[in-house]
């Protein structure tokens, strides 16, 4: 995962990939502002950050000043001594265990775990220091802080996996006594228009997309970028994303996907949805439902 340094008496503030590159360019900016500092002062100030190349949003989203303020805020109000955390996936839930990780290391929380919704949240946890569980070792959990392609404002649903994560995410995050989605204030939609992604086994693509059509959706194959052909999820299965053109009867939409054979798990995150803590542009607010 990525390193930043910040140094907010001068006002610089970099990041890079590796801690070497980092000290380096901090080194540069230090430099020209005739400041003097070791590298073990550098060091002091740089913490792990999301890594922008593992985030599907890359650095536009993980950069986002509103996502990083949701996610940082979230884990700042929600998390406390001895939890048992979900570590949900995408750009703003990663501000969140990065943060869980800062206040791990910085001595202000204690006996906290993790579990992991992906690879991609396991990776940055594991970096930042925060202590995992595996999957199959609880069956409950205090809180999971996850994000959301699209959001309502008058429901409590989202649509997620937009990372091709949902299937998982959905098992940690009913597992959770409260459902935190940490998001920003662009992804309000009512009603919710996002194509719903769609997990199904290879083999019953085709006639999983005849049936999609028979319920009014209009499936297309997720491809994968800097890979030929499509997105295979981390279950070796392949996502449909699902076009219906707005969902008017949400659970009804649920129900018709539960019912085709083939589907491991839609992204309709139906009434599960606790708080929603969106970054706007100089805050964050807080929706409960
Ligand atoms: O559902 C997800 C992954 O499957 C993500 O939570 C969702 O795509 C939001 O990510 P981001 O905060 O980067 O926009």
């Amino acid at each position: 995962m990525a390193k930043e340094f910040t140094d907010d008496d001068n006002d610089i503030q970099v990041w890079a990939e590796s801690e070497a590159d980092t000290i380096e360019t901090a080194r540069e900016e230090l430099d020209a502002a005739g400041v003097e500092m070791s590298d073990e002062e550098i060091r002091d100030h740089i913490e792990v950050i999301p890594s922008p190349n593992r985030i599907k949003s890359g650095a536009d989203g993980v950069f986002d000043a509103r996502r990083r303020r949701g996610g940082i805020r979230t884990a700042q109000d929600l998390i406390e001594d001895g939890m048992d955390v979900g570590l949900g996936t995408g750009s703003t839930t990663a501000w969140a265990v990065a943060e869980v990780g800062r206040m791990i290391r910085h001595g202000e929380l204690e006996d906290v775990r993790g579990v992991a919704t992906s690879l991609q949240s396991h990776e940055l946890a594991k970096e930042a220091g925060i202590p995992l569980v595996n999957l199959d070792a609880v069956t409950e959990l205090d809180v999971t802080i996850d994000g959301a392609d699209q959001y309502s404002e008058d429901e409590p649903t989202v649509i997620k996996g937009g990372g091709g994560a949902h299937a998982r995410e959905k098992v940690v995050d009913a597992m959770a006594d409260r459902l935190v989605i940490a998001t920003d204030e662009e992804k309000a939609t009512d009603p919710l228009d996002f194509p719903v992604p769609v997990e199904v086994m290879p083999d019953a693509r085709e006639v999983v997309s005849k049936d999609i059509r028979e319920v009014g959706g209009e499936p297309e194959l997720r491809m994968a970028v800097k890979k030929d052909g499509p997105v295979f999820t981390a279950n070796g299965n392949l996502v449909l994303d699902v076009d219906f053109g707005g969902l008017d009867d949400t659970a009804g939409t649920a129900r018709d996907l539960e019912k085709i054979p083939g589907i491991l798990e839609h992204g309709i995150f139906l009434d599960m949805v606790d708080t929603v803590y969106l970054g706007t542009e100089d805050d964050v607010d807080v929706l409960e439902f």
